[in-house]
């Protein structure tokens, strides 16, 4: 058969899977499905070139990595962006659906969950949202015990020489990155000896940022629309929010830039 714009992009089945719970429909509900399927999409997309990011760091691949930091940046870019278009939707607009969702929330994107695991952001806690032995479980299962975006930068750095510990190389995957003096001394190194590596830390900066920025804008966009109340997974709502911000994923980045 001919491939056509909708048969190779699937456009038939993909307007197939826009399904409002409400009766009516209520007129905004589609705009939150459309958001949040194209937010799954993007997340889908981030994987994937983060899982190559991984390999062309064990590689040695410092161009191409560099190349697909910048792509990884610019999504971020344009998922903080799509925060305005929920913006438009008001706390009644909400309301007018809000308690078809039951207690369905975003805590329970999984790719969301991989993405925060491949950062470094690890918690065992949140494999408690699925089901054991389930495919999202098992996904996350993986990634938790995967070295990080970090873990594998760590190692290019070894690679090129640079006197990264042992103990770093060789850590538990499946805890958080913790800080580390001795990792700080070789970046302050690359900064002041090696251009393109230096441009690879920015460019890992713009990305703790971004993700920063994603979570700021939410619990913001949050606030405007359902106040106070209860989010509908269970969770304090905006005060949960709160909590999870200004935690970067790269704090060793962060904590050299006095010294630079
Ligand atoms: C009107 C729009 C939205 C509202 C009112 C809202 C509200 C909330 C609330 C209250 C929580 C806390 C968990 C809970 O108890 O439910 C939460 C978590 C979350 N939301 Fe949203 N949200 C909205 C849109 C979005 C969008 C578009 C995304 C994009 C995928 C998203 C992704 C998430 C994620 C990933 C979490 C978990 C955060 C974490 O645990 O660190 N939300 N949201
Ligand atoms: N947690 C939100 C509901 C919500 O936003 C939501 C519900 C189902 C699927 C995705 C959602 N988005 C992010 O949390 C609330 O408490 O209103």
């Amino acid at each position: 058969m001919t491939v056509t714009y909708s048969s190779y992009l699937k456009v038939d089945e993909l307007l197939q899977c826009q399904q409002p719970l409400s009766e009516g429909p209520e007129h905004d509900e589609l705009l939150f499905i459309v958001i949040h399927q194209s937010y799954e999409l993007w997340f889908k997309q981030l994987l994937h070139e983060l899982d190559f990011l991984v390999r062309l760091f064990n590689g040695g691949e410092r161009n191409r990595a560099l190349h697909t930091l910048k792509r990884v940046e610019t999504i971020y870019h344009t998922l903080i962006q799509q925060v305005d278009i929920l913006e438009t939707l008001t706390p009644l607009e909400f309301m007018s659906f809000r308690d078809r969702l039951a207690s369905a929330s975003g805590f329970q994107s999984f790719q969301f969950r991989e993405l925060e695991f491949l950062f470094g952001a690890k918690d065992p806690k949140k494999l408690e949202n699925y089901k054991p032995g389930s495919e999202h479980y098992q996904r996350l299962e993986r990634r938790l015990q995967a070295p990080t975006l970090w873990d594998a930068f760590l190692n290019f750095l070894a690679q090129e020489g640079h006197e990264i510990p042992l103990s770093e190389l060789e850590r538990d995957f499946s805890r958080v990155t913790e800080p580390s003096r001795a990792v700080q001394k070789v970046l302050i190194d690359v900064y002041r000896n090696d251009p393109l590596v230096s441009e690879i830390c920015e460019a890992l900066v713009d990305i703790d940022a971004s993700l920063q920025q994603w979570r700021y804008r939410h619990v913001k966009m949050v606030e405007r629309t359902i106040g106070s109340k209860m989010g509908t997974g269970g969770s304090s709502g905006v005060g949960y929010l709160q909590s999870t911000l200004f935690k970067p994923v790269f704090p060793d980045l962060w904590a050299i830039r006095a010294e630079l």
